[in-house]
């Protein structure tokens, strides 16, 4: 696709950029408000919640991930405004401020009537994909802009789910080269290595449910992991070995989830005589609370304690490779919107995921329709 300044006015039809994510506490009374926000109606056990609380609270209350998110939309508006493109950018959380409803507040006062939301979700499941489609559901139909017949408020588009997007890819492939090099600089031996990609785990029930019409949560990151691996291969020279570990369980245990987890697989290495690990945590956008406590903290001592040298790869963050694909990608969306026939980069053996999705796309659990709408849906017209 040519970046000229010409193809500055390619943002139409949209008039704003909604980035949203999933919020976090900024402080220590936030914690459980915010962790009631996240759980209503989940049946998460009140034993994990205090867990996860003591999680916010050894970082002082406060989760990275509001900083980064607003690091993400300043490097996205320097990106628009390097390729001429006039497009505002505003932030809203699913789970905390600013709410959804706080965000759609900024986009009427900029006047915007067409959004395309970027969601900070790289891969499609209930918890990436159809859960931030109802929010926005939701909070228009309390604010009375829902409707079959179209509203006053404004309409939302969402970017397809890009873990298959090349700037991702790259960004990723990156970020496990530099940490290859930290684990040299730290007497590891790179060569010997197992490359070990980490993910938020999900309940199996939504694991099968998100694969309707397109590759399941777990096949997409086992794709994903096949290219960063053979990249690194490629770059380093050496054969590389990996796997997917999963992270960050919850739900009740007689609830089965992806397995296996991250440390159960550090052990059973170990015990095999694996020596050196790289974690590259493809299943998240930035390194917010469940890289800097499930990995940063849990995975590493228990790495540590196995007496393995172990280094964690970024997560793609700011990364130029990584702004430079959501700005691709919005382009890409936009010209679909406007009826152009594009091409969709992918990488890997699966084809773009749709960005109008299939009516029962990635629900919760298989034949079990949450009774909310969800937008961004073929049986939704706005
Ligand atoms: C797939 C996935 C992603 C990855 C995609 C993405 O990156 O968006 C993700 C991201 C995140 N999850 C986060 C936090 C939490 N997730 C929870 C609970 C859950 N997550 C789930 C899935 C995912 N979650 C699921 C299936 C549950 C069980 C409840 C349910 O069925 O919905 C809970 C409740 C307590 C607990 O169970 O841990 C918390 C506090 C934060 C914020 C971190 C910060 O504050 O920095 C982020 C970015
Ligand atoms: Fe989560």
């Amino acid at each position: 696709m040519p970046m000229t300044p010409q193809s500055a006015a390619d943002a139409r039809p949209y008039d704003a950029l909604l980035l949203y994510s999933f919020g976090g506490p900024n402080k220590p009374e936030d914690v459980v408000p915010f962790l009631r926000n996240v759980t209503a109606g989940k049946g998460i056990p009140d034993s994990r919640l205090e867990e996860v609380g003591e999680h916010y609270y050894a970082f002082g209350g406060k989760s990275p991930i509001n900083e980064q998110n607003l690091a993400l939309k300043a490097a996205i508006e320097a990106e628009l405004a390097e390729r001429g493109i006039d497009l505002p950018v505003v932030w809203g959380n699913r789970n905390w401020e600013p709410y959804t409803d706080d965000a759609i507040d900024e986009l009427e006062r900029l006047g915007a009537k067409r959004a395309v939301a970027l969601v900070t979700s790289a891969y499609s499941s209930y918890s990436g994909c159809r859960q931030y489609r109802e929010d926005l559901a939701v909070v228009l139909d309390k604010r009375g802009q829902l409707g079959p017949d179209g509203s006053t408020g404004v309409q939302f588009d969402k970017i397809r789910s890009y873990f298959n997007h090349p700037g991702f890819v790259q960004a990723n492939v990156e970020a496990v080269l530099d940490a290859y090099r930290e684990l040299e600089a730290k007497g590891g031996s790179p060569a010997h290595a197992r490359l070990v990609f980490v993910t938020h785990s999900i309940p199996t029930t939504m694991e099968e449910a998100s694969g309707v019409g397109h590759a399941t949560y777990s096949e997409q990151h086992l794709d994903v992991a096949a290219v960063v691996a053979e990249a690194i291969a490629e770059r380093r020279g050496h054969p590389v070995q990996w796997e997917l570990a999963y992270c960050s369980r919850s739900g009740p245990p007689s609830q089965p989830w992806l397995e296996p987890d991250v440390n159960d697989l550090l052990e059973q290495r170990a015990a095999e005589g694996l020596r050196n690990v790289v974690l590259s945590p493809i299943g998240f956008v930035s390194d917010h609370m469940e890289v800097a406590y499930d990995l940063d903290t849990e995975a590493m001592e228990t790495a540590a304690n196995l007496g393995m040298t172990a280094v964690r790869a970024g997560t793609v963050g700011t990364r130029p490779e990584f702004v430079r694909g959501l700005v691709d990608l919005l382009l890409e969306r936009a010209a679909l919107a406007r009826g152009e026939s594009v091409e969709e980069a992918t990488v890997g053996s699966l084809p773009a995921f749709p960005s109008v999705t299939p009516p029962d796309c990635c629900l919760r659990r298989h034949g079990e329709p949450s009774g909310i709408p969800a937008l961004c849906s073929e049986d939704m017209h706005r």
